[in-house]
Formats: structure tokens, C-alpha cells, sequence
């Protein structure tokens, strides 16, 4: 598929030649540089964005066939910014704004919604203002009202940015419980490699709106050669393995390091997401 942006001095080619499937129930980075064409093609995955040429299908139906609410409540988009995505003055009337739209309603619409602010662990909260609450706090408000919408499939561009590290690791961890206790299918658009390494068993790197790799994470991770090509910096878990591993796969934890090293989970518990925080491809900040 391709898209280009229309801008005043012509158009802007941001996606080129991409054929990429995303199986139900995984959970896929989409890695590269800034200007790659991440957020561009993630965008496609639920009607944000439509192909110029070729097309996004969804189980087998292209996209801008589905129409934006029906597709809206199979792939649910989390925006990089809490705040592109939240309006209301309430957490509840944030929430419901999903599913009401979709036409749920009455004690459905009210179970949908406390079901949601549980799962983030914002129940509790209904008559709060969400524009008062921290960015971690926003960030799962606004994966809440995504929840109750009830998604197959749920898109998150630079999912943690802005969270510090235990802000990270919970909403990574909620992430990850949905994708392995509901099935929900995860492509997340992210800088920081910690996360990639932890939670995402593929990564797609992009170059350039082109996808230049697609392989298991803890490949890319243990393949020195490929992640100088693509300039991406590991996690130090897999750092500290790829320097002393031999033959064995890298290490993507702290975990994972601790136990190949024949210590014990202290290690891991020593360092909560130190990793995380500081081993993206552009630093702090992103
Ligand atoms: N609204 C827009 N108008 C014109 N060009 C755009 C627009 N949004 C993105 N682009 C261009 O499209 C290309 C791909 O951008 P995109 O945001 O998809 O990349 P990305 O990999 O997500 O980057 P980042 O990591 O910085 O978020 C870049 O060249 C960018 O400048």
C-alpha cells in the first residue's frame, strides 16, 4: 500500500510499498526513526487514514468499507497524547462517549463503562475531572473509554511517553493483560526499546515508509549487525547477554538476564524499568 500527505508544496509520500499481516491475538512493535512512517500506517489500521493506493483490509474486508463507527468498534486507537482523545468533564462521561455512539445504553452502557475504569483501575472515579488527573492517569482514561468499546484489536502510538517508569510498567502490564486474558490484538508504534523487548514477541521496523524488517524481537535483539543497520540501541538486559551469550538466544529482561546468569529474581526486582526508560532509539523525552 501507499499514502502521501497533501501539503502546499505537493504531495508528501509517507508509506510506500508496505505488506505487512498482523495475526489475531499478537502483540507487534512497529519500530524506525522518526518520519519512518509509524503513526502514518497505524492509521490505516482503523480508517484514520485511507491507502492511496492499494488497501488496509480488516479480516479480509478492506477498511473504508467498514465505515468509521464500525470499524471504530473492532480497532480501537490510542492516541500518543491523552489529550487529542479526551474532552469530557467527567471520567464516566469520557468513557461512555464510545460505546454510547455505537448506541449502548441504560445499565449495558453503565456495566461497559465500570468494567472499563476497573480494568485501568480508575473505578471509583466516575464524577472526576480528567483534565485534574496526572498524564499516567489521563493516558488510562483514555484507554478506558477505548475498552469500552469493546475492541478486537487496539492500536497505541508511543504508548508510554510522558509516564515515569512504574507509570510505564503498569500500563504496559495492562496492556499485556488484555492481550493474554481477552485476546486482544496489540500493534503499538514505540521509540523505547524496553517496552518493545518486554512485551511485543515481533517487531516491524520501518524505514523511510517502507517496512525493512519484520522478525521475531528477541532476533532483532540478538543480532548485532541488524540492529546497526536499523540504529536501534537494545535494552541493557540484552546488551549485557549479547556481550557474553556465546551461541544462546539474548536475554530481553532483566529477568530473563538474571536467570541466564544463574542468579535469582533479585536481580530482576533490583531494577523495575531503569532499562525502559532510557534505551530508545532517540533518548529521553520521547
Ligand atoms: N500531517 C502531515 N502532513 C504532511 N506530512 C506529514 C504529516 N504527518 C506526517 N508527515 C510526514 O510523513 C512522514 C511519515 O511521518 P510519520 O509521522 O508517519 O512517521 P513516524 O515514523 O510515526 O515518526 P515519529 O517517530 O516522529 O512519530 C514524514 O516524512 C512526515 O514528515
Amino acid at each position: 500500500m501507499r499514502f502521501a500527505y497533501e501539503t502546499d508544496r505537493g504531495p508528501v509520500t509517507a508509506v510506500d510499498g508496505v505488506d505487512l499481516t498482523v495475526r489475531e491475538g499478537e502483540v507487534v512493535a512497529l519500530v524506525g526513526h522518526n518520519g519512518s512512517g509509524k503513526t502514518t500506517l497505524a492509521k490505516h489500521f482503523n480508517g484514520l487514514h485511507e491507502a492511496d493506493e492499494g488497501s488496509v483490509s480488516y479480516r479480509g474486508r478492506p477498511v473504508p468499507e467498514y465505515g468509521m463507527g464500525e470499524i471504530g468498534r473492532e480497532v480501537g486507537y490510542v492516541f500518543q497524547n491523552p489529550d487529542h482523545q479526551i474532552f469530557a468533564e467527567t471520567v464516566w462521561e469520557e468513557v461512555a462517549f464510545g460505546p454510547k455512539n455505537f448506541g449502548l445504553e441504560g445499565p449495558e452502557l453503565d456495566r461497559r463503562v465500570e468494567r472499563a475504569l476497573e480494568t485501568v483501575e480508575l473505578d471509583g472515579l466516575d464524577d472526576a475531572d480528567p483534565f485534574a488527573f496526572s498524564k499516567g492517569q489521563r493516558q488510562r482514561v483514555a484507554l478506558a473509554g477505548i475498552l469500552a468499546t469493546d475492541p478486537e484489536v487496539i492500536v497505541f502510538d508511543e504508548p508510554t511517553t510522558g509516564l515515569d517508569a512504574t507509570q510505564q510498567r503498569q500500563f504496559m502490564d495492562l496492556v499485556a493483560k488484555l492481550n493474554r486474558e481477552e485476546g486482544v490484538t496489540v500493534v503499538m508504534v514505540t521509540h523505547d526499546m524496553g517496552t518493545v523487548a518486554r512485551y511485543a514477541p515481533r517487531t516491524v521496523v520501518m524505514r523511510d515508509g517502507a517496512v525493512v524488517d519484520d522478525l521475531p524481537t528477541r532476533e532483532l535483539f540478538g543480532d548485532g549487525a541488524a540492529l546497526a543497520e536499523y540504529d536501534l540501541v537494545p535494552p541493557h538486559p540484552a546488551a549485557c547477554a549479547n556481550a557474553v551469550r556465546g551461541d544462546e538466544p539474548t536475554a530481553l529482561t532483566a529477568e530473563e538476564l538474571a536467570t541466564a546468569l544463574g542468579g535469582t529474581d533479585a536481580l530482576a526486582d533490583a531494577e523495575p524499568v531503569g532499562d525502559t526508560a532510557s534505551a530508545t532509539t532517540e533518548g529521553e523525552g520521547r
